[in-house]
């Protein structure tokens, strides 16, 4: 842990921020927690508890509630954004409002923007003014809010253009249970951390069929492999893949039961309309707007992307899970490693 205290504002008040927040109060920064319910923020100064997102988890009493954002914006140079990505413009559109000096904004959210087709980082240079922005990091991998609230050891990765600045957000967020590596492919760890949401719905819905482990294995391998081509197209380092924001998420959200995009995909496999399984979610699932993204993205880079194409049909075009399987299963014969090769230019 770094010796340096820091004022730092965490904006989003779901489960992922207020688990951040907790992290970073363990390590004795000024924290403050910015939601936009007064209700909640109520719950959090007084009871220390945000029993809506983090059930049975006693929150540090160091940890301030602000519904009110300029004032959780004073004086402050570092803030954890901590919304869902459709949310993004819209909060970062208010904190300009309050902003006055140059922020280094962390963003946690696992997402591509449907139609323009912007990673998040890019969403946050395109909404802040250069003199509001110091820089811009990313932070992803493994690493569900249930675990991190019980200070379960998690690993995970921070990005940035910047590496002062990752190292940075490296030095406030690691401790004896919150390992922080950095890698400074920013493409890779924004599109591996929103992507392997596809692969989590995919997944549920191939346990709520009822099948095994084989199918999921398949789909987590078959998924790192285009989840890989789309993203060395996009100019992302094909080793990325293979770390914490790779394969690392990939794995913990395809096999846990904390997964919120496995829990709707696994609604969906046993027969749900995906409407209804939204609403029963109660949080965000990211993974269904990113599909949209993702089959944008693979039409506009010419990159074959068979379960993603799949799961649009399912999501979008009312079309059966198991007929999807059926055609993952019936696709043409082909070399499990042909475009893996050429992607790491390998003979
Ligand atoms: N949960 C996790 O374990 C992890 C989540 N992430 C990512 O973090 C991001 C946030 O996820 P998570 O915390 O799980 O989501 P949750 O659904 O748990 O919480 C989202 C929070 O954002 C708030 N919010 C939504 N829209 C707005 C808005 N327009 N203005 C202000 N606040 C808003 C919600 O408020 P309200 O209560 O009113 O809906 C809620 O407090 C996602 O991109 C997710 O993929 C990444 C790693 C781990
Ligand atoms: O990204 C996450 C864990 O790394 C959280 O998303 P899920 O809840 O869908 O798994």
């Amino acid at each position: 842990m770094s010796n340096k205290k820091e004022k730092v504002a965490v904006i989003g008040a779901g489960s992922w921020g207020t688990a951040l927040a907790m992290v970073l109060a363990d390590n004795e920064h000024e924290v403050r927690l910015w939601g936009h319910k007064q209700e909640q923020i109520e719950e959090i100064n007084r009871f220390h508890t945000n029993q809506k997102y983090l059930p049975n988890i006693q929150l540090s009493e160091s940890i301030i509630g602000y519904s009110s954002l300029q004032e959780a914006l004073e004086d402050i140079e570092v803030i954890i954004l901590a919304v869902p990505t459709k949310a993004i413009r819209e909060v970062l559109g208010k904190i300009r409002e309050f902003q006055l000096s140059k922020l280094t904004i962390v963003h946690v959210s696992k997402g591509i923007e449907p139609d323009t087709l912007l990673r998040i980082s890019e969403m946050i240079e395109e909404e802040m003014p250069n003199d509001l922005l110091n820089a811009v990091v990313v932070l992803s991998g493994p690493s569900h809010a249930e675990e991190v609230s019980l200070r379960h050891p998690t690993t995970v990765t921070v990005s940035s253009h910047d590496e002062a600045a990752a190292k940075r957000v490296q030095d406030l967020f690691m401790n004896q249970n919150f390992r922080v590596y950095t890698n400074l492919d920013v493409i890779g760890v924004e599109i591996g951390g929103a992507l392997k949401n596809i692969i989590a719905l995919a997944a549920g819905i191939s346990d709520g069929l009822g099948y095994g482990d084989n199918a999921k294995a398949a789909l987590i391998t078959r998924g790192l492999a285009e989840i890989a081509r789309l993203g060395t197209k996009m100019g992302a380092n094909p080793l990325t893949f293979l770390g914490l924001s790779g394969i690392g998420d990939l794995i913990v959200t395809c096999t846990s039961v904390h997964s919120r995009n496995w829990r709707a995909g696994n609604m969906l496999g046993k027969g749900m309309k995906l409407e209804e399984v939204l609403e029963n979610m109660g949080m965000v699932v990211e993974g269904v707007r990113t599909t949209k993204a993702a089959h944008q993205l693979s039409e506009k880079y010419a990159v074959r992307m068979p379960i993603t194409d799949e799961l649009y049909r399912v999501l979008f075009n009312e079309y059966h899970p198991k007929d999807a399987v059926d055609n993952l299963m019936g696709r043409l014969k082909t070399n499990e490693m042909e475009d893996l090769t050429n992607l790491l230019n390998i003979e």
